[in-house]
């Protein structure tokens, strides 16, 4: 959904007045006596102190977010407003403080955490927000500073919004002095500079503009059919007759967009196994490994298990996905979903990627898919905090770690057999050279250019791939509006 989508939404609740549950107690309500001192926090107070929580503990916005809606309970329309006001405030947060710090006398930097996450969230709903009247944005902000501060913090508050309101003709992106296309790019789309750095040295300035933009845009849902249930053809008439808008995926085989679907994961035909919410470009890697039935298939990385249930789903259930990954907790999930689609042909493992030689004989396995630990750089729009929160140095680092579990993994595959690997992210450290240093060293492995036709041809439509595509590809989210992927794959010399 993109943000103007997003507002639509919210057109009948601008003001941000919670409507409260039937039974819940709104403004001018007495509520019974002994809760009366129970006051239930408004959309902008939930907003803000998820807001709070998520840049206090370093907890992912998108997990925080959901616990806070379900403790909340609020209806359709509020609940939208905090999922916006949450991921556009988290998005837009250096572009936000850029404005804001030209009216805090004192600078950001000393301001209580709660305080500083309130002007930027209003600050969002101001400069981005059309449908949200200017002063309700103000008043709001006004009103929680005060049940939260004293006096002097909500004046403040109120002064630096006003400010923000009155000059916005000006807070535009050719007031910044600086012309350097980094230091555009990253105030323009809110991205940390030396991240847009990065970008224009790998893919140019023009595509790591498109990049960071498309990252500011809400996604939209998709769901991969289950082949074992129905077809993709099935599947599209039920998601329309239960009045979402479904169109088949112009990227993956088994994919559907569905739009204005509410929550897929609450419909019959999630529970009945018909599909699985999975992002399209995630939805390319198991059409990649391409496992036949009857196949013994290893899934290095596999919770929560989308693409282990995808391979058992090509497989038509035969043989068997061994689902590994290294934190038991994990464990149930992967099974959960094996149960909910039908799949008897997935075994879920606990173990270290790194460590697997000790469940399986070396070169035994026909296929194996290392889906690594990265740094995620693809899924920004989903987890925006991404961008504050890795580092430079956690680039390294994860590529430290793929490079011993690709290894690894290498060491159990057949000769003849399929090593995929992939990430959610546009790294070149995590992807093409993390390749490139393997190939070197393995030279019994070789890119394997056998994609599945049905694979190949949209991204060769994109211009992803060229005559020269040897059996790796980088896709970025812009190309499709999908995650930010990158898949190859090895075939081991007989
Ligand atoms: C990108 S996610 C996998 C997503 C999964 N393939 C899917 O499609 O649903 C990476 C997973 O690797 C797991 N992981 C991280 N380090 C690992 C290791 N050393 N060994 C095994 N699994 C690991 C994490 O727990 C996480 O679930």
């Amino acid at each position: 959904m993109s943000e103007k989508e997003t507002m639509k939404q919210k057109q009948n609740n601008t003001s941000g007045k919670p409507k409260r549950k039937p039974g819940g107690h709104g403004k001018g309500q007495s509520a019974p006596k002994e809760q009366r001192t129970v006051r239930v926090r408004t959309p902008r107070e939930l907003a803000l102190d998820t807001l709070v929580k998520v840049a206090e503990t370093g907890a992912y916005s998108n997990l925080q977010l959901n616990r806070a809606l379900q403790d909340a309970q609020l209806q359709r329309a509020d609940a939208g407003l905090v999922t916006e006001l949450v991921y556009g405030t988290i998005q837009r947060q250096l572009t936000l403080d850029h404005w804001l710090s030209k009216f805090a006398a004192k600078g950001l930097r000393k301001l209580e955490p709660w305080v500083h996450q309130l002007l930027r969230m209003s600050a969002y709903q101001l400069l981005y927000l059309d449908r949200i009247p200017a002063h309700a944005a103000v008043n709001e902000a006004v009103t929680i500073a005060k049940r939260r501060g004293h006096q002097g913090i909500s004046g403040m508050v109120n002064g630096i919004l006003r400010s923000i309101d009155r000059n916005r003709a000006e807070l535009t992106i050719d007031t910044i002095s600086d012309k350097n296309p980094a230091v555009q790019i990253s105030v323009r789309h809110s991205y940390p500079e030396w991240l847009v750095a990065r970008w224009i040295k790998a893919y140019g300035v023009e595509t790591t503009e498109a990049i960071c933009a498309s990252g500011n845009e809400a996604p939209h849902a998709s769901v991969r059919i289950n082949p074992l249930r129905e077809t993709r053809e099935e599947a599209l008439q039920l998601l329309t007759e239960q009045g979402s808008e479904a169109e088949v995926s112009k990227l993956a085989p088994a994919g559907i967009v569905v739009r204005r679907g509410g929550n897929l994961a609450d419909t019959e035909g999630f529970r009945k196994g018909l599909w699985t919410m999975q992002d399209e470009s995630s939805m390319l890697v198991a059409e990649v490994v391409a496992p036949k039935a009857g196949m013994q298939v290893l899934d290095c990385c596999a919770a929560p298990g989308g693409k282990t249930t995808h391979m058992a789903e090509l497989m038509g259930g035969k043989g068997k996905v061994y689902a590994n990954d290294l934190h038991p907790h994990k464990r149930q999930l992967i099974v959960d979903q094996a149960i909910r689609l039908g799949l008897q042909n997935i075994e879920a493992i606990t173990e270290d990627a790194g460590n697997l030689g000790v469940r399986f004989a070396p070169a035994s396995l026909d296929a194996v898919l290392l889906d690594a630990p990265c740094s995620g750089f693809g899924v920004i729009r989903r987890k925006p905090e991404i961008k504050w929160t890795k580092t430079a140095g956690d680039v390294a680092e994860i590529a430290g770690i793929q490079r011993k579990l690709l290894k690894a993994a290498a060491e159990l595959v057949k000769p003849g057999g399929t090593l995929v690997y992939s990430t959610c992210t546009i790294e070149s450290t995590e992807n093409e050279d993390q390749v490139a240093a393997f190939l070197q060293e393995h030279p019994e492995f070789q890119l394997d250019a056998e994609w599945p036709e049905e694979v190949l041809q949209p991204l060769r439509e994109k211009g992803i791939i060229d005559s020269s595509f040897k059996g790796q590809a980088q896709l970025l989210p812009h190309h499709f509006g999908s995650d930010g992927f990158f898949i190859a794959r090895l075939s081991k010399r007989q």
